[in-house]
């Protein structure tokens, strides 16, 4: 991958949902959200004529998968409609669409035309945009000899859609650094920065906006608020600010996304300055697959709320009490405090799952989780976001033996349940999308 003038680098986080899951879909409630060491970047390259690529093509490129290019054309839309995207047909492979690309083209590049600073088509030229995701964001099932470096961005080997996703978010880092990519590629310092606030508010409202059309729901933004702000208290946006946005390709859409996202109305808090994490903890992640996977808990705990009001409410009250005492307790590192904010967010999350038939902190999960508490080292569990079979979060002192410990239980512990329980190597981590930096080579593995 040749270093060029013109490239940009951009990189946002993955997230873990420490506390507030369910109450946070709520703007009468906030959540605590970490943003997680693992990264997706997106690196751009202005494609130069002599590669003999089509003068309007914008070429995606995700090389860890297989079958992992999407070429699109780009035509504007009249009617004030910004520009729509079409994938060609690349001939030599299999046709694969990649939604959450695609929406995001058509919301961005709609977004840059359509800018009152008259900037028009022609500031959108041919270019490339590669996607490298840190390696925890999926297990692998190959197996590489400890001879053999691992790689910065691993090969999975297989197709995104068959790839197994540990959880930490990737669609909303995907959506959130390929804007951001896109907009410092093809805009002028002058109308959008990433380091500053105006920069990050149009990198948070345009990310949103693409990520939940790409989603087909309009969820809390928890995971596009991480990406954006890294670790913070999160209280939503409100939903309407995206109800009125017409479909890509149609007339009007270019000024509409242009309106909404620079609408004085966004009304999301981010609160950074409650966030942090104190010297000696570290925020770890357990993946855990063979268990069975759970839908529709959304649905159930929102059921549930509606039939018992009252109930719900003082739990979730409750729940977001314990959010801001979790948040103080991490930032000061007070272990007795975040030992016990951790296990009422788990009795409140266990009961919240009992009462409405969601299996939000699964029995097998309460096993693993209190068997892990016993360690030594480890100061508190919990099932992040929406809960479920699937993860486990933890606040451990940031030592060897610690990691050890944690490492041998879960390797027993899988062998005697029967699942493949294992430690992954990301770290919570407070800092969010960035502009990296071509720093000898980084990007250049592939
Ligand atoms: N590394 C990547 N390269 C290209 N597209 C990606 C990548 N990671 C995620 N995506 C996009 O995001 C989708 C996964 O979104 P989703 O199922 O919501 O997972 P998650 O819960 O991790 O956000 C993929 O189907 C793909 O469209
Ligand atoms: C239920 C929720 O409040 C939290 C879900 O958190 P997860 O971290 O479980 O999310 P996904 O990785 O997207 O499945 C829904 C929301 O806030 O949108």
């Amino acid at each position: 991958m040749p270093e060029h003038k013109n490239s940009s680098v951009v990189s946002a986080p993955g997230k873990v949902l420490l506390a507030g899951g369910y109450i946070v879909l709520d703007r009468d409630y906030s959540g605590l959200v970490f943003g997680l060491s693992a990264r997706i970047n997106v690196v751009s390259h202005p494609i130069q004529p002599t590669q003999g690529v089509h003068l309007t093509e914008i070429v995606v490129e995700s090389p860890q998968f297989d079958d992992d290019s999407w070429v699109y054309g780009y035509t504007p839309v009249e009617g004030h409609g910004g520009v729509k995207v079409t994938q060609l047909d690349p001939g030599t492979k299999p046709f694969k669409p990649n939604h959450f690309v695609e929406t995001t083209l058509n919301y961005v590049l709609s977004y840059i035309v359509s800018l009152p600073a008259k900037q028009t088509l022609s500031s959108i030229h041919p270019a490339k945009f590669t996607i490298l995701a840190d390696n925890d964001y999926y297990s692998t099932t190959t197996t590489t000899s400890p001879s053999t470096p691992q790689r910065r961005f691993r090969h999975l080997g297989q197709t995104i859609s068959k790839a197994n996703k540990t959880g930490l978010g990737s669609s909303a880092a995907l959506v959130t650094s390929l804007t951001g990519c896109l907009l410092s590629h093809y805009l002028p310092r002058s109308l959008f920065d990433l380091s500053t606030p105006s920069g990050r508010r149009t990198l948070h409202n345009l990310s949103q906006a693409a990520h939940c059309a790409a989603q087909g729901k309009i969820g809390s933004g928890f995971d596009v608020a991480s990406a954006v702000y890294g670790s913070c208290v999160y209280r939503r946006f409100s939903p309407s600010l995206l109800s009125a946005l017409p479909p890509p390709g149609t007339r009007g859409f270019g000024r509409a996304v242009v309106e909404t996202v620079n609408s004085p109305d966004w009304d999301q808090e981010i609160s950074k300055e409650e966030t942090d994490l104190a010297e000696g903890l570290k925020i770890r992640m357990v993946d855990v697959t063979g268990g069975t996977a759970t839908v529709s808990m959304v649905k159930l705990v929102n059921a549930w709320r509606e039939g018992n009001k009252a109930e719900a409410d003082g739990l979730f009250a409750e729940l977001e009490g314990e959010v801001k005492v979790l948040a103080g307790a991490l930032k000061v590192g007070d272990e007795q405090a975040i030992k016990r904010a951790m296990g009422e967010v788990r009795r409140l999350m266990k009961r919240m799952g009992v009462e409405s038939g969601a299996e939000i902190e699964p029995d097998s999960q309460t096993k693993m989780l209190d068997e892990l508490e016993r360690l030594e080292g480890v100061v508190g569990s919990v099932v992040p976001g929406a809960g479920g079979y699937d993860a486990a979060a933890l606040v451990i002192r940031d030592d060897e033996g610690t990691v050890g410990r944690v490492e041998r239980f879960l390797g027993e512990y899988s062998q005697r349940e029967g699942v493949k329980a294992r430690l992954l190597d990301v770290l919570g981590e407070v800092e969010g999308a960035r502009l990296e930096s071509w720093d000898g080579g980084r990007w250049q593995e592939l």
